[in-house]
């Protein structure tokens, strides 16, 4: 199928109760290309009174829906991603025009996303409960968990299937209905996900998405309705402490999945093979545009050299173009307003002494492109050691014993994510216990596995998704006091 035929395929509307409509108002905004800067589409731009009329159909949806059996809630999510790996060339190559980075990144979120659904298929048929007697032997205790209700999900451009089906899919497993806001800059993917999930069997009103370029006037009449139970987010932390703010009047119970600043410790035991491919990995996935890309380097003295000279060699060999071209690993960023914040941090390094050991600057002609770039001697001062750089920029600095690399590690706001490479299993513990994150990756630069769970401590937010947990983020606990007579 030709890229014009994907795009075309996809509904560029509002889906409200099962239906695909224009905005209430009739406006459109377009889609971007971040690797040609041109536009690719035109998508309906949703307005308060759509978001007003997915609220309807959610809640008019949620009994019903949360009466449906759980085989029959999971076998949805399993056609879903049957559905989903069947088109991975299809969604991948959507996802790559709307967002940038690499075919090969894509289709690996493709297959990750599709996991998510297969993942909690298994779990909707596994919501347990308890039944025990009371201390006193004079009454019985069953505890139950019920569906919260109808769900608020905003969703993130960096990763538009995965973060999308990693909410999706807890909440159809356990039996919620939903409201969908994805990112303005990459509408595309989630609303071929709706259509996908229609196919699949979902029933009209359970999930209802609103496209907007808005996202106050989507979320603001969503949340002021007491009706809505949970809110889901996936995006800066900035935004997040406000939508803390918004769900206090209502108390909706809240998942905050926020910014990183991931530590990425090698010690002068480590592998440094691995720990190099691992440095790779940890940075330069999804073009290093994620919560969990690594973006300090933290690296024991005695090797730091070595370390940053084989960095650079390998991040100076990765293949930089429009995503869509073959061996294309580094695609642009996502838009300008993006590529000037890695800039603007790089700028800030080197004017405090860093040296650019490759890359450094952006790339040439069309599209948001940014040199995969590695900084040497980053002075404890610069910006980049702070703020969350989501770029391919790799800044590396040295400790001399562990409770120096502990304590330069812990010296953030942030709290999502920390990578320990070293031969040594004692100091792996000791340290991977000492990161104050709420994962760590050891001697591996990749933790995300939808088996797992993932989310963090601190300002990276709160709430798990994935794994066990992720289910129980969309389950009420309810105990029934059941008092015997005799
Ligand atoms: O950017 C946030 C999520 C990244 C992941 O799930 O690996």
């Amino acid at each position: 199928m030709s890229e014009r035929d994907i795009i075309d395929r996809v509904p560029k509307q509002v889906f409200v109760d099962g239906a695909w409509r224009a905005s209430s108002d009739g406006s459109v905004f377009g889609v971007d290309d971040p690797g040609t800067e041109s536009t690719l589409c035109e998508v309906a731009d949703g307005q308060a009174d759509d978001a007003k009329a997915a609220v309807e159909a959610a809640v008019e949806a949620q009994e019903e829906w949360a009466a449906t059996p759980p085989r029959q809630r999971g076998e949805i999510l399993r056609r879903a991603w049957q559905l989903m790996t069947d088109r991975t060339d299809e969604l991948a190559t959507l996802m790559t025009l709307e967002m940038g980075k690499s075919l090969t990144e894509s289709r690996a979120e493709v297959a990750y996303a599709a996991d998510y659904f297969r993942w909690f298929s298994e779990e909707a048929v596994r919501i347990d409960g308890d039944y025990s007697r009371t201390p006193d032997g004079k009454a019985r205790m069953i505890v139950t968990r019920q569906p919260v209700g109808p769900c608020l999900l905003i969703t993130p451009w960096n990763f538009p299937l995965a973060m999308g089906t990693r909410k999706i899919g807890p909440a159809v497993a356990a039996g919620c209905t939903m409201i969908v806001k994805p990112a303005q800059l990459t509408p595309l993917s989630m609303l071929a996900l709706a259509d996908l999930l229609t196919e699949a069997g979902l029933p009209g009103g359970v999930l209802n998405v609103v496209p907007s370029t808005s996202a106050s006037r989507v979320v603001n009449p969503v949340l002021a309705d007491p009706r809505i139970r949970k809110m889901s987010f996936t995006g800066s932390t900035e935004v997040g402490r406000k939508l803390v703010e918004q769900c206090a009047p209502n108390l909706q119970r809240m998942s905050m999945e926020l910014g990183g600043n991931a530590a990425f410790l090698v010690f002068e035991d480590a592998d440094l093979d691995a720990a190099v491919e691992g440095a790779v990995t940890a940075k330069m996935r999804n073009n290093g545009e994620s919560c969990v890309a690594a973006n300090r380097f933290l690296v024991h003295t005695s090797i730091a050299e070595e370390f940053t000279r084989r960095l650079t060699d390998r991040m100076a060999g990765l293949r930089m173009g429009h995503g869509t071209e073959p061996d294309v690993v580094v695609g642009p960023l996502v838009n300008d307003g993006q590529r000037a914040k890695v800039s603007e941090l790089v700028e800030d390094a080197v004017s405090r002494g860093a040296r650019a050991t490759t890359g450094g600057e952006p790339g040439d002609g069309a599209g948001y492109f940014y040199r995969p770039t590695v900084l040497a001697d980053v002075g404890d001062d610069a910006r980049i050691l702070r703020e969350e750089v989501f770029g391919p920029v790799a800044p590396v600095t040295t400790f001399a014993d562990e409770d120096e690399a502990l304590a330069g590690a812990n010296d953030t706001e942030y709290g999502l994510v920390g990578y320990v490479f070293t031969r040594d299993l004692e100091r792996a513990v000791r340290v991977g216990e000492g990161l104050a994150t709420g994962m760590v990756g050891i001697n591996t630069g990749l933790v995300s596995n939808t088996s797992a769970p993932f989310g963090g401590v601190k300002a990276s937010g709160f709430g798990r998704e994935g794994g066990h947990e992720g289910i129980t983020e969309y389950l009420d606990t309810k105990y029934l006091s059941l008092a015997l007579r005799s």
